[in-house]
């Protein structure tokens, strides 16, 4: 029984086999809803359009788009269910998935050794049985178990039904400001964030934050980064001389998981906010793709053996157009008249997700490959990610 309102008007969408998408930001307690009142598909071509969008993994497919215009808006209060909590799912990966992903593992790293590329990130396709694939229950658990995701179902009749949380930022941008992070290496989560990183790991995430920078100051313009910046006062902006600040890696937790982290963030000027060229030289990082970019995606394509399709993929509203009154200050009288409009775009990396096919779950899991990899350990880390989903199986 869904006795919300909200989730009410997504189960009929759903069962009209509408479009929608309903998803909750890490910092908002607000659930949005989009419900798009007829079948037809929308394409981003330059993400210069407005609405939510659904990107693949790899840019030469299709990028969906369900248009501001063409949707309804609800939003809901989120308030925390019960419905988290260890499940009554049983985990047993299959045996040929795990020799599979081992053989797989050990190719990249021989590829590396040949020079090939530095790092690629290696995953597997897991279906998985439950007694309950009804997406809007899914949601409401995923909610529940991952308050700080963001957390999204995604669906259209014509292209497939996605649900996730994921700990990843691919981009926001606030009017002049835009922030993304570097997210990699894992380690489980044993009760204490203040943990040791092995050398393995740090390099891992190091590649993507250097991909990072050094692609923003190539997309973005010529710019200057200071380590460890972030905390303290932002130095004025010459306009041809961006300035990106970036903070020390530091450890955050994602459910069962840690993950090393890096906050990297600039001012736009004016002239440079255009969306395109600063998606196309990020996407995909090297947290979900490799070092070199091209080599690594041939490599994952060629050998991984099953199309990732929006796996590792980015998603989330696009272009909104964000009103505020500019001061709430009762006596400033004057300056209440006006309100300040700003584009928002926050978009987030398709990880910790799964798709719902003919009644069986669908779970992408993957992890970063260096030449120091262990390709036991790593097929250990795929089955952590998974657990992620199968938590709020039943
Ligand atoms: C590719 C995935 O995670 C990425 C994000 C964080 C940590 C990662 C890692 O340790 O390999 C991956 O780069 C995934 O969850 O499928």
């Amino acid at each position: 029984m869904l006795s919300d309102y909200f989730f009410e008007q997504l189960q009929v969408q759903f069962d009209h086999q509408l479009p929608f998408v309903a998803f909750k930001k890490p910092d908002t307690t607000v659930i949005k809803g989009l419900l798009q009142e007829d079948d037809q598909l929308h394409y981003s071509l330059d993400f210069t359009e407005s609405g939510f969008v659904f990107a693949p993994f790899d840019s030469e497919n299709d990028t969906f788009l369900l248009p501001f215009e063409n949707a309804s808006i609800i939003t809901h209060d989120f308030v925390k269910g019960n419905s988290n909590g260890p499940s009554n799912h049983i985990d047993h990966s299959k045996n040929e998935q795990k020799e599979f992903h081992i053989d797989l593992v050990q190719k990249g790293i021989e590829a590396i050794n040949q020079g090939s590329f530095k790092k690629v990130v290696l995953s597997r396709c897991e279906a998985v049985e439950t007694s309950d694939t009804n997406p809007i229950n899914l949601f409401k658990r995923l909610l529940d178990t991952y308050p700080t995701a963001f957390v999204y179902c995604w669906y259209h009749p014509k292209v497939g039904l996605w649900l996730g949380a994921t700990p990843e930022t691919l981009l926001s941008i606030r009017g002049n400001r835009l922030k993304t992070m570097a997210l990699a290496g894992t380690q489980a989560f044993e009760g204490a964030t203040d943990v040791v990183w092995k050398e393995k790991e740090r390099e891992e995430q190091q590649i993507v934050t250097d991909f990072i920078i050094e692609n923003l100051r190539e997309s973005v313009g010529r710019s200057q980064y200071s380590v460890g910046s972030l905390q303290s006062s932002v130095a004025s902006v010459h306009s041809s001389d961006l300035k990106i600040e970036v903070s020390e890696q530091h450890t955050v937790r994602a459910g069962n998981l840690l993950h090393l982290k890096t906050d990297i963030e600039l001012q736009l000027t004016s002239g440079t906010k255009a969306l395109k060229p600063i998606l196309d030289a990020l996407h995909p990082t090297p947290a979900v793709c490799g070092f070199p970019k091209h080599r690594a995606k041939n490599f994952i394509i060629e050998h991984e053996g099953y199309p990732r399709e929006f796996y590792a993929g980015f998603l989330g509203e696009l272009n909104l157009k964000e009103s505020r009154t500019r001061n709430t200050n009762r006596r400033n009288v004057e300056n209440n008249a006006y309100g300040v409009s700003k584009t928002v775009s926050n978009l987030y990396v398709n990880l910790r997700c799964m798709q719902i096919k003919n009644d069986t779950v669908q779970i992408y899991v993957g992890g970063g490959i260096t030449k120091d990899s262990d390709a036991e350990l790593e097929w250990e880390e795929t089955v952590h990610k998974s657990q992620i989903i199968k938590r709020v199986l039943i």
